[in-house]
C-alpha cells in the first residue's frame, strides 16, 4: 500500500496534532482550554475543531487514570511533560473515553512522534490496549486537588466532586419572562426549580428548542443564577454589574427591571454580551473598563461583583481548571478580588446592596474573602439570603451566604460550585 506523501494526509491527523497542541497549552503553559482552542485548532473545519476539544477535554478529565495505565506499562516512568507521554495520553483517551478503534488511534498517534520514540509509544499503547482496561467511573481527581478540597470541606466533598465529574452536567436556562415559568417548562419539556428557571431534559439540541432564536431564554447554570436573584426586582433602580461579560447576570437583572450598567475589561466578551442583549431584546449600558482604574460617575443602588476567579466551581464543564489552578493562582486571584471588592464597595449608595460572587470552590475566594472585607469595612454588614429567595434544594448557610458544593441538587443533575454573599451598606455609609 502506498504511504501518504505527507504525514498530514493521514485522515484525522491534523485534529490529533491540534489536540496535542491544546493539551500542551493547558498543561505546560497553564492556558485555559477554551482560550487555547482557537490557536490549537486554527485552520481546521468545525467538526475537527470539536474533535480537538473533545480529545483534550477527555484526556484532562481522565489524566490521573491514563497516567496510571501508562506507568503500569513502562519500566521507567516517562517524564511528565515528555512528548511520548502526551501522545500516549491522547491516543488512550480516544480509545478508552471516546470509543475510537485502537488501530485508528495508533495510526494517528505514531506520526506525532515522528523522529522520536515511535517504538516506545507503539509498545506501551499495545500493552495497555491489549489488556482492554476500563477507565474508573467516576474518574479519579488529581491528588493535590482532592487533598486541598478535603482540607477545606471534609473527606466527603472530593468523593462527591468525583461523582459529579463523571456525570453529564444538567443544562439550565434562565427566562426573560419569569412570570411564565410554568409555560416555558412545558414548552421546553423541562422542569423548574425556581421562578425564571428551567432545567432541560438530557440530550436536547439547544438551538432547536422553541424560544432560543427569539431570545426567550439563555443558558445559565442554576447556581450562577443565584447572585442576581438576591437583588430581587429592580423597579427602575440602578445597578452596576461588574465583570459582566458575557452577560448572563446582566440579562437577569435587566429582565427583573433593573437599570443596568454592565462593565467588563474584555472587548471580545463585551461583544458577546451585546449580541446576547440583542437576541433577548433586553437593554443595558455597556462599558469597557478595567475595574482597577475605572470608576463610575456616581454610586448605584446596587452593585453586583461577579469577580474573576479560579473557576474551580465549573470543573465539570472545564476539566482544565483542575490541572492549571493551584495555591499560587488562588492566592493571586484572591488578591485581585480583594482589590476589586474594596473599589466596588465605594460605588454602593448608603443603604444600598452589594452582591459578591465567584464560581470557585476555594474558601479564599469566598467565605474568607468576605470575612476579611467585613473586618475592614464597618459600613457594611451581611444581609443574609433567605430560603425562599433561592431555588428549591439550595439553602443559605448559617452565615446567610449561598454556597453550592459538589453534591448539591445531586438527584436532579447537580449544580456548579458557587459562592454568593449579599452585603448591605449602612444608611449613613459610615
Ligand atoms: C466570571 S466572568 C463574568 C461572568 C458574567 N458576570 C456573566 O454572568 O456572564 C469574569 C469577568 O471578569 C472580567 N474581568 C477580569 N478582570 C477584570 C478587571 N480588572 N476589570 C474588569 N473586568 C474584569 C473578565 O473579562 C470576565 O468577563
Amino acid at each position: 500500500m502506498a504511504r501518504p506523501s505527507r504525514p498530514d494526509d493521514i485522515t484525522g491527523l491534523p485534529a490529533r496534532r491540534g489536540a496535542l497542541r491544546l493539551l500542551d497549552a493547558v498543561l505546560r503553559r497553564g492556558e485555559p482550554l477554551e482560550r487555547a482552542l482557537h490557536g490549537a485548532a486554527q485552520g481546521l473545519p468545525a467538526p475537527d475543531k470539536a474533535l480537538v476539544h473533545a480529545i483534550a477535554a477527555e484526556t484532562l478529565r481522565h489524566l490521573p487514570d491514563l497516567d496510571a495505565l501508562i506507568d503500569g506499562a513502562t519500566r521507567q516512568p516517562l517524564p511528565d511533560d515528555a512528548k511520548a507521554r502526551m501522545v500516549l495520553r491522547i491516543a488512550l483517551a480516544q480509545v478508552l473515553a471516546l470509543g475510537t478503534a485502537p488501530h485508528a488511534a495508533i495510526a494517528t498517534a505514531l506520526p506525532l512522534v515522528d523522529g522520536g520514540p515511535r517504538k516506545l509509544v507503539h509498545g506501551v499503547f499495545g500493552t495497555v490496549t491489549r489488556a482492554e482496561p476500563v477507565l474508573p467511573d467516576p474518574p479519579i481527581l488529581p491528588g493535590e486537588v482532592a487533598a486541598r478540597w478535603a482540607a477545606q470541606w471534609g473527606e466527603e466533598m472530593p468523593k462527591a466532586a468525583a461523582r459529579a465529574y463523571g456525570a453529564r452536567p444538567a443544562v439550565d436556562v434562565s427566562l426573560r419572562d419569569a412570570g411564565d415559568t410554568d409555560g416555558w417548562a412545558e414548552r421546553l419539556g423541562g422542569t423548574s426549580l425556581a421562578p425564571g428557571h428551567v432545567r432541560l431534559a438530557e440530550g436536547v439540541a439547544i438551538p432547536e428548542l422553541p424560544g432560543f432564536g427569539e431570545g426567550g431564554w439563555w443558558v445559565q447554570d442554576i447556581a450562577a443564577s443565584c447572585p442576581a436573584r438576591l437583588l430581587g426586582p429592580g423597579e427602575g433602580r440602578a445597578v452596576l454589574d461588574l465583570c459582566a461579560a458575557p452577560g448572563g447576570k446582566t440579562m437577569q437583572l435587566a429582565a427583573a427591571g433593573w437599570r443596568v450598567s454592565a462593565v467588563d475589561q474584555s472587548k471580545k466578551r463585551l461583544e458577546r454580551l451585546s449580541e446576547n442583549l440583542q437576541r433577548t431584546g433586553l437593554s443595558a449600558a455597556i462599558v469597557q473598563g478595567d475595574l482597577r482604574t475605572w470608576a463610575p460617575d456616581e454610586p448605584a443602588d446596587a452593585v453586583l461583583l461577579d469577580a474573576p476567579c479560579s473557576a474551580t466551581g465549573i470543573y465539570r464543564r472545564h476539566p482544565d481548571v483542575l490541572h492549571r489552578i493551584g495555591p499560587r493562582q488562588i492566592a493571586e486571584l484572591a488578591a485581585l478580588q480583594a482589590e476589586l471588592l474594596d473599589r466596588a464597595a465605594h460605588w454602593v449608595k448608603p443603604g444600598g446592596t452589594m452582591i459578591y460572587a465567584t464560581c470557585s470552590l476555594e474558601r479564599a475566594e469566598g467565605e474568607e474573602q468576605v470575612a476579611a472585607f467585613l473586618a475592614g469595612r464597618p459600613d457594611f454588614a451581611p444581609c443574609p439570603a433567605l430560603a425562599d429567595e433561592l431555588p428549591a434544594g439550595i439553602a443559605p448557610t448559617r452565615e446567610g451566604w449561598v454556597r453550592t458544593l459538589p453534591g448539591a441538587l445531586d438527584a436532579q443533575g447537580g449544580a456548579d460550585g458557587f459562592f454568593v454573599a449579599r452585603l448591605a451598606r449602612t444608611a449613613t455609609g459610615a
